[in-house]
Order: C-alpha cells, then structure tokens, then sequence
C-alpha cells in the first residue's frame, strides 16, 4: 500500500462481522464460521477504526464450549482507543476465556471434558437420528450448574445469529432451555430458552377453575452454524411443540419476534403436523368458515390464532378448494377493514387482489418445499403399514 492510501481512513476501517472469526474445534480439527451480527458488540455501524488486516478470533471447544480468545493485526494506529478485546470479554463468562495461550485452553478444555456429563434421562424429552448419529434433546433449566455454565458460554451465540437478542435473566427460574445433543460425542446442536406465562382467560374463567393457563413461549432459538440445514431446527422446534401439546397447563405456543428463517421452519412443521392429522378432510366446506371450529381447532393443536389461520388458508389452497380465495380475502379484508372501507369499490378490489396474490405466492413456496404426501396417499399408506405390522 502507498503512503497516500495509507492515510485514507478507510484503509484502517474493517467490518466487525468479518473482522471476528467464530469457530469449533474438536480432535478433527476447527470449522470456522462468520457471525451474522456483531453491533451489540462493537456497535451499530458494526465497522471497527484503527486497525490493518484485523482478526479477532473467538473459539470454542465443541464439547465443553470453552472459549478461547485472540486478536490479530498487521498494524494498528497510535492513538486508537478501541479495545476489540475488552468489548469481547465483557460479553462472555468473566474469568471463563482464554486469552491467547493456546495450549492452555487446549489442557484447560481436555481436562473439563474428562468430566463433562449430558443432562441426566429424566430431563430427556425426545430422540431423532440424523446422517446415522444419534441426538436427545432435553428440557433443563439454570439451576442445574452444568447447564448455567454452559449456556454463559454460548449465549453470545444469540448476539451473533438473532436481531436484536439480548440475554435472559438467569436468577428468574422461569427459564426453561430446550438443547439437543449428539449422544454419541455430546456436542450441542442448538437450543432455545422458553417461558410460561400465566394467561389471563377473563373473569369468567379465573372465577370458574383452579387450573392457572399458560402461554408457552419460544424466546431465543438456534442452531449452531455448523449444523444448519440439516434438520435439527425442525427436530428441536417439534420437540418443544410436543412437549407443550403434552403439557396441560400451556393453551397455546408463541414464539418471541420470529425473524424470516423461523418462521419458515415454523410454517413448514406446524402446517406438517396438522396435515398428519388429518383435518384437511375435515375443514367445513362453508364459508366464511365459523368462528367456533377455528377456535376448536386452534386450541386443539395449540396454535395461535393467526397461525392456524395461516396454516388452515395454506391447506385450503393445497386441497385446491374453491373456498380458498374468498377465505383469504374475507380475512384480508377484516384486517385491513379501516384502510380499504372508505375505498370505492373498483380500488378496494383492486388492492385485495394484489395483497391475495401475494399471499397466494408466499403459501406456494412454502407448499412447494414441503413434499407433503397427498392425504388420500397418507391414509393408503398407513393402512399398508398396519397391515404389514400384523
Ligand atoms: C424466535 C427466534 O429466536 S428467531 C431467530 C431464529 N434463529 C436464527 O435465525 C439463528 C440462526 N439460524 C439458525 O439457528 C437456524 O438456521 C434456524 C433455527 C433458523 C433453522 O435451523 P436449521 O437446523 O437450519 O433448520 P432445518 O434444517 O430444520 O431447516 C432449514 C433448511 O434445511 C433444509 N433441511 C431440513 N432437513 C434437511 C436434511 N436432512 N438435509 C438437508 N437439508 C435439510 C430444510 O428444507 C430447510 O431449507 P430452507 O433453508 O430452504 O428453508
């Protein structure tokens, strides 16, 4: 680089999401990964001044998720103020990190290793199998010290991967953390921090029954990077689901800002589950369809009103059942009732069509990446099952 460009600022100016070097080392080796956010770090503009080829390298041992800590740089100016390191360590477990000394980290993680445990079989809720591993995922919480030291150390991870994350409080005992582990190497794949809220049904019921109701809610959820798309979101998400289905205290499942990528996972398992039902043979071929079967329906599957709505709108068009235009309009138009009533009637239409056949859009994507059997197919197939079972 020429003297000139040298004093340009932009020379000395690096992104902070491609500065930090996220990673996961085990016997094999590392598998490094980027973060998607790092502002609640370094800041909103997420740029880091004052440094040449900058590398801030954070890794964490696959098992134990010790975490490691170094910078790297060719050149940093003088008089620069900006400790990466000390905006880093504030977010991680105090007097938990290495710094630098490789070898320690390596000594300190293969000696905790020695030791690490999985949850105990009672806090097991469910099982899955994928590419020929085994997986569990467990319901714990932090009062167990096993589980509080590992989540201290891999809630930066929700600071990396979720928009606008910040941390759970970890003395309020209503936490609940669902994580899903390799059994065979005990490495966690994901997690996601849940809560009961206690929901108000109105005087009637509080004064008529003992039973207290709860919403249960998803707060933070997440899959490591290098264990996305291979299904674990989906296995960790239906493993929660099921076990609030189970639970009778919880009225129906919520999920905390769900961003794009959730709500992907959530439409594709939720509308699978409901299809495996059945209730596509059973949706009224009236119209609008009645308020009280969607409310059997939906506090039936536990779902929030708007989902099940969404996901019955989605069977209608998978059924191609002519009821599945003027049912997504009836609900467009009592949504948007303040802005389109004082319309007239060509503009109203016109805007109802658009905001339909965006809708219709949306739901064929979803549809399209899930293969889901024809109900006909899935009733034959089961009965050959059955049949061969005998
Ligand atoms: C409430 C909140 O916290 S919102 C924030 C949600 N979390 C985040 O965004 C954090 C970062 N991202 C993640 O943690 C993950 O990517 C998640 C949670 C969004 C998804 O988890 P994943 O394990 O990747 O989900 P899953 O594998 O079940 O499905 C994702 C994709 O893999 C595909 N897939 C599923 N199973 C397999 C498989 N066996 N083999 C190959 N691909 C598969 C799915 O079709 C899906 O495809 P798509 O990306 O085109 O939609």
């Amino acid at each position: 680089m020429d003297e000139a460009s040298d004093l340009r600022p932009e020379s000395w100016t690096v992104s902070s999401n491609t500065a930090v070097r996220l990673s996961f080392v085990d016997e094999e080796g590392a598998v490094q990964f980027s973060p998607t956010f790092t502002y609640p770090i370094y800041g909103d503009s997420e740029q880091i001044f004052g440094y040449k080829d900058l590398q801030i390298l954070l890794a964490f041992d696959s098992v134990t998720f010790k975490p490691f800590f170094n910078v790297k740089y060719e050149a940093k100016l003088a008089d620069i103020d900006e400790d990466v390191q000390t905006k880093a360590l504030k977010v991680l477990p105090e007097g938990d990190v290495v710094v630098k000394d490789e070898i320690a980290w390596v000594d300190a993680f293969n000696k905790e290793r020695e030791s690490f445990d999985l949850p105990g079989e009672d806090k097991k809720i469910a099982s899955y199998n994928r590419e020929g591993q085994d997986f569990v995922v467990y319901r714990v919480d932090l009062r167990d010290k096993n589980v509080r030291k590992l989540h201290r150390r891999m809630q930066i991870f929700t600071l990396f991967l979720i928009e606008s994350a910040s941390y759970i409080d970890e003395h309020d005992e209503g936490w609940e953390l669902y994580m899903s582990f390799n059994t065979g190497n005990k490495k966690c794949v994901g997690y996601s921090t849940t809560y009961k809220y206690w929901k108000y049904m109105g005087a009637e019921s509080f004064d008529s029954t003992e039973k207290t109701v709860q919403t249960g809610k998803i707060s933070q959820f997440l899959i490591f990077p290098p264990y996305q798309s291979k299904g674990h979101g989906s296995e960790l998400y239906n493993a929660i689901f099921n076990d609030w289905i189970k639970d009778t205290s919880v009225f129906e499942v919520t999920v905390e800002d769900p961003n794009e990528e959730f709500d992907s996972l959530r439409d594709r398992n939720d509308l699978k589950r409901l299809y495996v039902s059945g209730i596509a043979n059973k949706i009224p071929q009236e119209l609008p369809i009645s308020d009280e079967w969607i409310e059997t329906q939906r506090s039936a599957f536990k779902l929030e009103k708007r989902q099940f709505q969404r996901l019955l709108e989605m069977l209608l068009l998978y059924t191609s059942s002519p009821n599945f235009r003027l049912q997504v309009k009836k609900r467009l138009y009592e949504k948007n009732f303040d802005l389109l009533v004082d319309l007239d009637a060509p503009t109203r239409n016109d805007k109802l069509q658009t905001a339909f056949l965006s809708i219709k859009d949306e739901y064929d994507t979803i549809l399209a990446s899930l293969k889901l059997k024809r109900q006909e197919e899935f009733d034959s197939a089961q009965v050959s099952k059955k049949i061969k079972s005998k």
